[in-house]
C-alpha cells in the first residue's frame, strides 16, 4: 500500500473507533456488535506496524477504555487497570506460551472464563468498604460507591480487618436479571439495552442508586490490586484468599503446567458458554506466579503475562420461510426474517430483522434461500449472508403499503426505511399517544404507556382526539383504576387543553420536529391555521429550518387522516395558539464542531446550547465549520481545524459567544 493512502486509512480507522468508543464506553449504547468493532480494531493494529510513522501516541490501539462521564467523580487508579490482549485462534497462544517461556522458568498458567461486563475496583480500608470505581481509562475512573453498595455479593465488611485492600472485579447482568429488565423497559415503551454487558454498564452509572438496585447486578473479583497486611505470592493463592474475605471469586479457575492443556480448557470452556447463567466473551489465561508475572512486565494497554482468548459469535445455516412486515414504533416499515428454527447462543430463534431494503438488496435476499444467522453481541439474530441463492431468485422487495392502515408509506430522503405517517395508525397509535400525553408534551398527568394501553385495549381510545372524549365512568371502568386516580386523569385531561401551539406540535409527533423545532414553527406562526396555510418553501425559511424537515411538516398536515385528527382536537376545545415572537436568534446559523472534553459542559449539553442559540453543530470539520470549540484530549479534528485556519475556542470562549449577543 502507498504511504499516503496507509496514511488516510490510519486516520479514518482512528475516527471510526473514536466514535464506536464514545458510544461504547460513554453511552452504553454500542452502534456495532463486538465482534466487527474487534476486526476494525485489529486491521489499525496491522496497518500501524506496518507503518508506524503514522502511529499517534494516542490510537486507540494504545488506549484503555472509554471517557468518564461528567456525572461521577473521578477517582485515580493507585494500580493502573489494563486492558487484555485479544487472542482469536489456539495458535497464537502458543505464541504467547513461547513469548512467556523466553523469559520465565517453568510458568503455572490459570484459566478462567472471561466475564462480559465492566471492570471496577474496591477499596477497603480496615476491613471495611471506602470506595469503588469503574475502570474508566485505566487511569482514572469513576466514582460509584452509592450504586455498588447495591450489589449483595460485595461484602461491606471483610471477614478480616486488613489494614488496606483494593480488588479487581467484574460487575455483570446476569441472563435472567437483563431478561427482566429488558421486559420492563419495552413495557413502558424505552429503548431497550442491547446486550448485558451494556445494561450492567449504564446500570452501574446510573444518578439514582434506587434505579441500580432494581436492576440485579452481581460481581465475580478476579485480582488483588494491592494488600497490606499480608502477603500473597500467586493468582491461585489470592483467588482462595478473596474466598476466605467474603467476595464472590471468578468461578471456575484451573491451573495447569503446559500450553497444550490450557488450550483444552478453553476450548472446553467454549463449548459450554452457553451454560453459564451469564455471558463471557471468552476465556483469560494468566501466569499464576507474581515474581514471575513482575518479570514479564506489561505495555501500556496490557500486562504481559496474560492474554484473553475471544470466542467467535456463534453462527447457524437455516432455511428463509418468510419475510414479515411489521410496522415499528415510528411508523417505519421493518422487515423481519422468519426462519426455520435453530439454537443460537443458547436460546431457539427463529426471526431476525432485516432492517430495509438496501440491507435486503445488498446480500441478495429472498424467499426460499439458505441463509447464515448469528447473534450480533450474542443477543441479537442477524442474517449474515445467504449460503445458496435460488436460481433466478431476485431480492425480495418491501412493498410500500402500511401492513396495518393500508396508507401508502413514504420513504424518505436520506433514510432508506419506508415511513407510515398517518397518526392514526392502530400500530402506532399507543406509541402516539403516550409521546402526546408526555411531560414535554401535553403534559397529562397519570397517562402512561399501561394506561394507554388499557385505554386502547377496551376500545375507548384509537387516537389522541379520542382522549377528549373519555368520560370518568369509563375510565374507572379500566382494571386497577381507583376512582381518585380516574378522577386525577379527567383533571389532567382538561387542563392539557391550554397548553401552549408548541407543545401542540411538538406532541403530534411529526417526523422530525423535536421541542426546538416545535417552538420554532409556534413562534413563527402565532397560530395553526397561519401553519397550514405556509408551504414547505416558506416553512424552510425558518431560522433553524431545513428543506426535510419543512417538507415534513407539510406532508404531516397533508394527510387527511391528520386533517380529521387536528379538526377533532380543536373541537375538544384544544388551543391552537401560541406566542408570536420576533425571533433572537444570537449565533445566526454558524456551524459549530466539538472535540476533547469540556471542563464543565457535557457534548450534549453543549450542543443543546448551540442550537437553542440558532447554531448548529456538525460532527466533521470542513471549510464550512465557524468555530471549533476544542477541551481535553482534542483530535484530529482540532488539527484538521489549524490546517484550515478555523477559529479555535474552549468552552469558556463558547460560553462568552452565547452571552455576547
Ligand atoms: N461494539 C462496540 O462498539 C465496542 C466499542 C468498544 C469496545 N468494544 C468491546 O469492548 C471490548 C474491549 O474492551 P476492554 O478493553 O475492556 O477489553 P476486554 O473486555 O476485551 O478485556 C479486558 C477486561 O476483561 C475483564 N475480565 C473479565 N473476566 C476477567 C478475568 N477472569 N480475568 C481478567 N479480566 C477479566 C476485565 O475487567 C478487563 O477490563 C472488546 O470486546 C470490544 O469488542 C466494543
Ligand atoms: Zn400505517
Amino acid at each position: 500500500m502507498e504511504e499516503s493512502k496507509a496514511q488516510k486509512q490510519i486516520q479514518q480507522l482512528t475516527n471510526k473507533i473514536e466514535r464506536y468508543n464514545y458510544q461504547y464506553y460513554v453511552m452504553d449504547d454500542p452502534e456495532i456488535s463486538d465482534f466487527e468493532y474487534d476486526k476494525l480494531l485489529h486491521e489499525l493494529i496491522a496497518l500501524e506496524e506496518q507503518f508506524p510513522q503514522f502511529a499517534s501516541e494516542t490510537s486507540p490501539t494504545r488506549r484503555v477504555g472509554g471517557a468518564a462521564l461528567n456525572t461521577f467523580a473521578p477517582v485515580r487508579h493507585e494500580v493502573q487497570m489494563g486492558s487484555l490482549q485479544d487472542v482469536f485462534d489456539p495458535q497464537e497462544l502458543i505464541a504467547f506460551d513461547e513469548r512467556v517461556r523466553d523469559k520465565v522458568e517453568k510458568p503455572v498458567y490459570i484459566v478462567e472464563p472471561k466475564i462480559d461486563g465492566l471492570s471496577v475496583s474496591l477499596e477497603y480500608r480496615d476491613g471495611k468498604f471506602f470506595r469503588g470505581s469503574t475502570r474508566g481509562d485505566g487511569i482514572t475512573g469513576e466514582d460509584v460507591s452509592e450504586n455498588l453498595k447495591t450489589v449483595g455479593s460485595i461484602p461491606m465488611t471483610l471477614t478480616k480487618p486488613l489494614p488496606l485492600l483494593e480488588v479487581r472485579g467484574e460487575v455483570y447482568m446476569p441472563r435472567t436479571s437483563f431478561e427482566k429488565v429488558v421486559a420492563r423497559q419495552i413495557e413502558n415503551e424505552e429503548e431497550p439495552f442491547k446486550n448485558p454487558r451494556n445494561a450492567a454498564a449504564g446500570s452501574l452509572r446510573q444518578k439514582d442508586s434506587r434505579i441500580t438496585a432494581t436492576r440485579g447486578l452481581d460481581i465475580f473479583v478476579f485480582n488483588i490490586q494491592r494488600i497490606e497486611g499480608t502477603e500473597i505470592f500467586s493468582h491461585k493463592q489470592s483467588l482462595e484468599y478473596l474466598k476466605e474475605l467474603g467476595f464472590k471469586v471468578i468461578p471456575s479457575f484451573k491451573s495447569f503446567i503446559n500450553i497444550q492443556d490450557a488450550i483444552c480448557e478453553i476450548r472446553s470452556i467454549g463449548e459450554n458458554r452457553y451454560g453459564y447463567a451469564f455471558d463471557i466473551d471468552g476465556a483469560v489465561i494468566k501466569v499464576d506466579d507474581f515474581a514471575q508475572r513482575n518479570q514479564l512486565g506489561a505495555t501500556a494497554k496490557f500486562p504481559r503475562w496474560a492474554v484473553a482468548f475471544k470466542y467467535p459469535p456463534e453462527e447457524k445455516e437455516t432455511t428463509l420461510l418468510n419475510i414479515e412486515i411489521k410496522v415499528g414504533r415510528t411508523g417505519a416499515l421493518t422487515p423481519t426474517a422468519v426462519f426455520e428454527p435453530i439454537t443460537l447462543a443458547g436460546t431457539t430463534v427463529s426471526r431476525a430483522v432485516l432492517h430495509n431494503q438496501d440491507f435486503i438488496n445488498e446480500k441478495g435476499i429472498s424467499i426460499g434461500d439458505r441463509i447464515i444467522v448469528r447473534k450480533a453481541g450474542d443477543i441479537i439474530p442477524e442474517v449474515v449472508s445467504v449460503a445458496k441463492h435460488q436460481e433466478g431468485a431476485v431480492p425480495y422487495q418491501i412493498s410500500n403499503i402500511c401492513p396495518s392502515c393500508g396508507s401508502i408509506a413514504e420513504r424518505e430522503e436520506d433514510q432508506a426505511a419506508l415511513r407510515c405517517v398517518n397518526m392514526a395508525c392502530p400500530a402506532q397509535v399507543a406509541r402516539n399517544i403516550v409521546h402526546f400525553a408526555s411531560r414535554d408534551a401535553m403534559d397529562i398527568d397519570g397517562l402512561g404507556p399501561k394506561i394507554v394501553h388499557a385505554l386502547i385495549d377496551a376500545g375507548y381510545v384509537k387516537s389522541t382526539a379520542d382522549l377528549y372524549g373519555l368520560d370518568i365512568q369509563k375510565v374507572i371502568s379500566i382494571e386497577r383504576m381507583g376512582e381518585k386516580s380516574a378522577q386525577n386523569l379527567m383533571t389532567a385531561l382538561d387542563k392539557s387543553k391550554t397548553r401552549d401551539l408548541s407543545r401542540l406540535l411538538y406532541a403530534l409527533g411529526i417526523r422530525g420536529i423535536g421541542q426546538r423545532a416545535a417552538q420554532l414553527l409556534a413562534q413563527h406562526f402565532g397560530n395553526i391555521d397561519d401553519l397550514l396555510a405556509a408551504d414547505a418553501q416558506e416553512i424552510s425559511q425558518i431560522e433553524g429550518f431545513g428543506g426535510i424537515m419543512a417538507q415534513s411538516v407539510v406532508d404531516f398536515f397533508a394527510l387527511k387522516e391528520n386533517q380529521k385528527l387536528l379538526a377533532r382536537l380543536r373541537d375538544a376545545g384544544i388551543n391552537m395558539y401560541g406566542e408570536k415572537k420576533v425571533s433572537r436568534d444570537t449565533l445566526g446559523g454558524k456551524t459549530f464542531v466539538l472535540t476533547g472534553t469540556l471542563p464543565t459542559l457535557t457534548r450534549n449539553e453543549a450542543k443543546e446550547k448551540i442550537e437553542q442559540a440558532g447554531g448548529k453543530v456538525s460532527s466533521s470539520v470542513s471549510k464550512k465549520t465557524d468555530y471549533v470549540v476544542a477541551g481535553e484530549d482534542a483530535g484530529s479534528k482540532l488539527t484538521k481545524a489549524t490546517s484550515l485556519g478555523i477559529e479555535i475556542i474552549d468552552e469558556a470562549g463558547l460560553l462568552q459567544l452565547l452571552e455576547n449577543q
